[in-house]
């Protein structure tokens, strides 16, 4: 007999500026997907919205990869695997997709075999994926996370501010993935620049916390990974200079990018105007998204 479950998962914001693969903050924006298990052998995948079209329905979708973990790991065995995918977070634009795709995955899997795995798990299994903590521990918990790796398996803290900020979503109408992104950084950094790092994404978490959101114009500065990928994403400095001249709270680059991503609590489509306008003085077509706070993470529809 087949079984289906449809489950909703939020595209997340990641590094948050100097917070690189540690702090990672769950937004409005929503892919749903419909895991079918059967007995009737094959692999079948529906997208609709993004990435329609270009989506592998093989072993190297993650989301796919995702389900077969946990058939693995609790000893059931399907030999059908159907995937509906509805869509909305743009793919390799620093929105956290795959992260998306794979909590997907997970959650789904886990759901049609009997929950018999635990959220730190699916945690662990997503981050193994993934290959860092930062995107999938907001698209599973929802809300502001913070996560370490410690001996392969994640340890996080997940929060709410105490008040409310908007976010604008800055989105290219290009690609780049996190790979791509990856690569262009170096093998050690000063002394000075991880001192730098430290003390920003102290303060990040501390402003986050309290809701002392002015501190976030110097909070979200960095020197890890932002300075080597400006090469990659034409304008970049100049729109996020821009996003804080229109009164955003602070800006930084999402996830691994090209995203860019303004804190905002006054006006926040001046600010993505703003944005969006200096990226097409660099001949870069850009639109503009605002976003909340997700509190939910991963649900079962
Ligand atoms: N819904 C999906 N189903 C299956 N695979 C997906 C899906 N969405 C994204 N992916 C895979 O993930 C890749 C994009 O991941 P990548 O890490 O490069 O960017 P991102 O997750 O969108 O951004 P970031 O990690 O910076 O937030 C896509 O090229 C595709 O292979
Ligand atoms: N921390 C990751 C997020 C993107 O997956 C990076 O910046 O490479």
């Amino acid at each position: 007999m087949a079984n289906t479950v449809k489950i909703r998962v939020p595209g997340t914001t990641a590094n948050c500026g100097p917070g690189f693969d540690a702090v990672g903050i769950a937004c409005t924006i929503y892919n749903e997907l419909e895991l079918t298990l059967s007995p009737q052998a094959g692999i079948s995948l529906e997208v609709a919205g993004e990435g329609a079209g270009a989506i592998p329905a093989d072993g190297s979708n993650v989301a796919i990869k995702a389900v077969q973990m946990v058939l693995n790991k609790t000893g059931r065995h399907y030999p059908g695997i159907a995937l509906k995918m509805v869509n909305n977070i743009p793919l390799a634009r620093g929105l956290g997709s795959s992260a998306a795709a794979i909590v997907g995955g997970l959650v789904a899997a886990n759901e049609l075999t009997g929950c018999q795995l635990s959220k730190q798990e699916i945690l662990d299994m997503a981050t193994s994926i993934e290959g860092h903590p930062d995107n999938v521990a907001p698209a599973i918990f929802g809300g502001i996370t913070v996560s370490i790796m410690d001996s392969g398996s994640a340890k996080y803290l997940r929060f709410l501010p105490p008040k409310d900020f908007s976010m604008v979503a800055v989105i290219p109408e290009f690609n780049l993935s996190t790979k791509a992104a990856r690569r262009v950084l170096p093998e050690s950094v000063p002394f000075a620049d991880a001192v730098f790092n430290v003390s920003r994404s102290a303060l990040l978490v501390g402003a986050l916390c309290t809701g002392e959101f002015k501190l976030l114009l110097h909070a979200l500065e960095d020197r890890l990974h932002q300075p080597y990928r400006e090469k990659l994403i034409p304008g970049m400095a100049q729109v996020l200079t821009a996003a804080r001249q229109a009164g955003a709270l602070g800006a930084a680059l999402s996830g691994a990018g090209p995203c860019l991503l303004a804190f905002t609590d006054g006006d926040s489509d001046e600010v993505g105007q703003v944005m969006v306008k200096a990226f097409n003085i660099h001949k870069i077509k850009a639109r503009y998204q605002l976003l909340n706070i997700d509190r939910q993470g991963a649900i079962i529809l």
